[in-house]
Order: structure tokens, then sequence, then C-alpha cells
């Protein structure tokens, strides 16, 4: 674990002195755009983009996702990380499942990123969405690929499926804002918080949210109404990891998912859903969390649990709107 400061390696935890114990996630830096006007810096074509992901990873997981189901895994290929994230950071292996490097063979992702700015500081952190023609990264911050995979790319696959239809945004962008402090980064400020009080703030929080989603999902199938939408695959990426990690290893352990009927039936839909369930990879998922937070858990034991099978009936279909 680590960053790049003025293009040099640097391996280094989170700093969480300066702010009593809490974890402060940081922005993300390369922000670009996919775009089909003359002159685009990275216009919509097939082959030309490369997608990096970590399987164990939450935030690349919604860009692996909207790549399948918007029909992309032709146009736009992946490289998948060693799970094992550990002082040189994310790195490329022939663990099983991982794929290496496609494009460069690089040993360490943080190659990748000085290949795109021989100086850059920031931390190396997947996804990243590759340009194989300008070298670069055209950006680094899931929300913002899992946009341009669901529009950027249409004029190419000819799929016209839209998760954030312009009617809904403002109701999406409300839920993503509420799951993304209390629910998708909430895991991470309880599992890293290094003081009792930024722990206890960040699982009360998140348990409030997870309380208010068990009544949400009772009388709605999704997030926002009768129709699936970025703020349910945003959702079911941390959903998907609860039980089997942040429940034990981020300590968020007030309850589990299978413990409220309406969230795990939703979440069950979520996996069940065409092409999804190939995306979700718990060997890696958990090897990851287990193995590389040494801070947590020293032993780098990997739990054998939980056992869920979901693949059983959801009974979401049965909802009855209000
Ligand atoms: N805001 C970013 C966060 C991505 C992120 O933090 N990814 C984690 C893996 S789950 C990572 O690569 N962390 C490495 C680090 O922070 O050094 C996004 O949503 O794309």
């Amino acid at each position: 674990m680590g960053l790049l400061v003025d293009g040099i390696w640097q391996d280094k935890w989170y700093d969480t002195s300066e702010n009593g114990g809490k974890f402060e996630r940081q922005a993300s830096k390369f922000r670009g755009t996919i775009g089909g006007e003359a002159g685009a810096e990275h216009p919509p074509e097939s082959g030309r983009y490369h997608l990096y992901v970590a399987y164990a990873c939450p935030w690349a997981h919604r860009a692996l996702i909207l790549r399948q189901l918007k029909g992309l895994t032709e146009h736009i290929d992946v490289s998948v990380v060693n799970p094992d994230m550990l002082g040189d950071g994310w790195s490329f292996s022939d663990y099983p499942g991982s794929t290496g490097d496609k494009l460069y063979h690089y040993d360490y992702l943080h190659q990748l990123y000085t290949k795109a700015k021989h100086d850059v500081t920031t931390r190396v952190t997947v996804p990243v969405l590759w340009d194989k023609q300008t070298q670069s990264i055209v950006n680094n911050e899931s929300a913002d690929i899992i946009r341009i995979f669901n529009s950027d790319f249409n004029a190419l696959t000819g799929d016209k499926q839209d998760f954030y239809p312009a009617a809904l945004r403002e109701e999406i962008d409300d839920i993503n804002n509420t799951v993304y402090h209390a629910i998708n980064n909430g895991v991470y400020k309880a599992g890293f918080a290094t003081t009792q009080s930024a722990y206890e703030e960040a699982v009360e929080v998140l348990f409030e949210a997870l309380d208010s989603l068990e009544t949400r999902l009772s009388t709605q199938r999704y997030l926002v109404g009768h129709q699936i939408t970025e703020a349910d695959w945003r959702l079911f990426t941390t959903l998907i990891r609860f039980d089997a990690v942040y429940h034990g290893h981020f300590k968020c352990n007030i309850r589990q998912i299978a413990d409220y009927p309406n969230v795990y039936g939703y979440m069950k839909e979520l996996y069940q859903y065409p092409g999804v369930a190939s995306t979700v990879k718990f060997d890696h998922i958990k090897r990851h969390y287990y193995y590389s937070h040494t801070m947590i858990n020293p032993t780098q034991v990997v739990p054998v649990g939980p056992k869920q099978d979901l693949m059983t009936p959801h009974n979401r279909e049965k909802i009855k709107y209000v």
C-alpha cells in the first residue's frame, strides 16, 4: 500500500493521525471523458481503450458490471491485477484469475500511472480506463467510468439501455450521495478507523443507512422505483462484499446483509441479473482484504465462510409498490 509522489513510489499506509483516526478518501486525479466530437482527445473506438481492474475492488467492480451490461466486452479488454496489494501496491502476476498487464507487461500498476505522467503525485488505484493510442489515463474515477460506459459508446455498440436516464438524474444523484458516504465509503471509514470513536461513528451511520434501505426496498423493487439504474449497481458492489468481508474484517458487524430480508433479496436479484454473477469473484475479494491489510489482520489468514447460496429465489417480483 502506498502512493506516488512526484513519480516516485512510497510505501505508506493511510495517514489518519491528522483527523482524529478517521479515514479520508482522496479525490481521483484523472477525470477525462470519451467524446465523439471532431478533434476530441478520446473518441469512442473499438479496441482503443483498456480497463485495469481488481476483482476485489468494489469501485472497479462497478466498471466491470457496466462494461458487461452495455455490451462492451468485445470493444474494451481488461487486465486484472493480483488480489494482494502489499508494499508495492497493486501488482501483476499469474495469480489464478489475474491476467497480468496485457498491454505493457509491467510488474506494478504504479508503472502505468508514471507512463501516463512521469512526475504524477497520486494514489495508485483501480479502476483505470486507459487510452492505448495516446498512452494515457482517460479516467480513474469509477463514478465517471460507469457513465462513460453507460452512454459514450452507444453509437458503436447500438446498445441504448440507460442506467442514468435524464428524468431520474436528480433522484439518482441524491441516493448515490447517501449510499456513497454512509455505505460504499462507510465500510472503509469503519474498517480503516484508528480510534474507537471514529469507528463507532462510521458504523452507526452505516447501519442507519442499511436499516432505512430495508424499509425503502420493502415497497419498491429498486433504489429509484421501477427500473434498475446506476444507483443499484453502485450499491450492489458493496452489498455483495459485505457478509464475506466488511462484516468481519472491517468490523461492520451489527447485522449481516442476510439478516435484512429485503436488502438480501434485492442483492440476490442483482447478482442473478444476466451477466453479473460472472463479474463477482469471491476468492479475489476475500483474499485481497484479509491478506493485504496486515495492520488489521496480521496473520493474513483468510476466512472460509460465509456459505450463502445467492442463486436461491429472490422473490423481488412480488414487491407491492405503494
Ligand atoms: N474514487 C475511486 C476509488 C478507487 C479506489 O480507492 N480503489 C482502491 C481499491 S478498492 C484502490 O485502488 N486503493 C489503492 C490505494 O488507495 O492506494 C473510484 O471510485 O474509482
